[in-house]
């Protein structure tokens, strides 16, 4: 079974309180980006996983891919896999490519093995494998709220929109992010906001991420000011960053853009 796991995008990320269980609650809009790795499972005579593509840092035992097969080994007797892996979104990023292929791989082992999970036990898996995982089983647009695993339908149609993303080859540990955000209460509704002309956004729209890193990381703020001046309707800091992207609404086609050679870049449409 071949499957593709593509990114995220957050649109508008708000920080909103400290919870007991050491997490932050948060709200954002969570939009899925085709950006993709490619995973593939496979029954074979012994559980393997080999990686390919960009590295990835860490122990690959402790890789999402085969934490997700762990996981429902737990529950189900699931023959031996073998996972291969390419990678290819950039990792700490705040393009949940991790967290997609964790997720893709739960909904890939469903399948290749007939485990009939709903979409909600799924859910409930991929909850366990990180905050971002959830959002990648149903994989559509939505308001995410409390840890971002806890989601509500949004009336919000991007498709087709250009869209440019820059990594600056800067990797941001997204628990780094997080202990740089003091939370607090959104100047601004997001869902009222999103529901207004997207040339309004860069007034109402912002990321907390963003105004705490780019001090620190002011590349971030660079890239941003390049894609407003090359004509993006709304550019933002992903997530908890480092990716940086641009928006360019009635437009047939986001703009080539140069960048320094040590950058990573995606160009198309959501
Ligand atoms: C920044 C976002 O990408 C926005 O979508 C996510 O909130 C990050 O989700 P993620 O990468 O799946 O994060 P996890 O692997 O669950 O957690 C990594 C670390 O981020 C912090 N963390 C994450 C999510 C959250 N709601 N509150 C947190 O404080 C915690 O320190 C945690 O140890
Ligand atoms: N399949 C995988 N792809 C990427 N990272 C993985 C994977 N499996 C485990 N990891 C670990 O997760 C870390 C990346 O997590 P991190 O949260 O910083 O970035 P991310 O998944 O790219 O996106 P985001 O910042 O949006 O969560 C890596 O350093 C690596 O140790």
């Amino acid at each position: 079974m071949l499957v593709f796991p593509n990114a995220k995008l957050n649109l508008g990320l708000y920080v909103t309180g400290q919870r007991p269980d050491g997490f932050r609650n948060l709200e954002s809009v969570f939009l899925p980006l085709p950006w993709t790795d490619a995973l593939e499972a496979l029954p074979a005579p012994e559980t393997t996983l080999t990686l390919t593509g960009l590295p990835i840092p860490g122990d690959p035992t402790t890789n999402l891919c085969l934490r997700a097969y762990e996981l429902l080994k737990v529950d189900f007797d699931l023959p031996p896999t073998q996972l291969d892996l390419h990678k290819v979104v950039p990792i700490g990023a705040g393009l949940g490519g991790g967290s997609a292929d964790a997720a893709f791989a739960l909904r890939a082992l469903n399948d290749l093995f007939s485990l009939q999970l709903s979409t909600e036990t799924l859910v409930g898996y991929a909850r366990r494998l990180g905050s971002d995982c959830a959002f990648f089983i149903e994989n559509k647009p939505v308001f995410a709220h409390e840890k971002g695993d806890v989601f509500q339908p949004i009336d919000l149609n991007l498709t087709g929109t250009p869209c440019v993303v820059v990594y600056p080859n800067l990797h941001i540990s997204t628990a780094e992010a997080y202990a740089r955000v003091v939370p607090a209460t959104p100047r601004h509704d997001l869902r009222e906001a999103l529901s207004q002309p997207m040339e309004t956004w860069r007034h109402t729209i912002s990321n907390d991420f963003e105004d705490a890193l780019t001090p620190v990381y002011p590349v971030l703020g660079s890239i941003k000011q390049q894609l407003y001046d090359a004509g993006a309707t709304y550019a933002s800091l992903s997530g908890s960053g480092s990716a940086v992207y641009g928006l360019f609404a009635g437009r047939e086609e986001a703009p080539l853009l140069t960048w320094p050679t040590e950058y990573t870049t995606w160009h198309g449409r959501l």
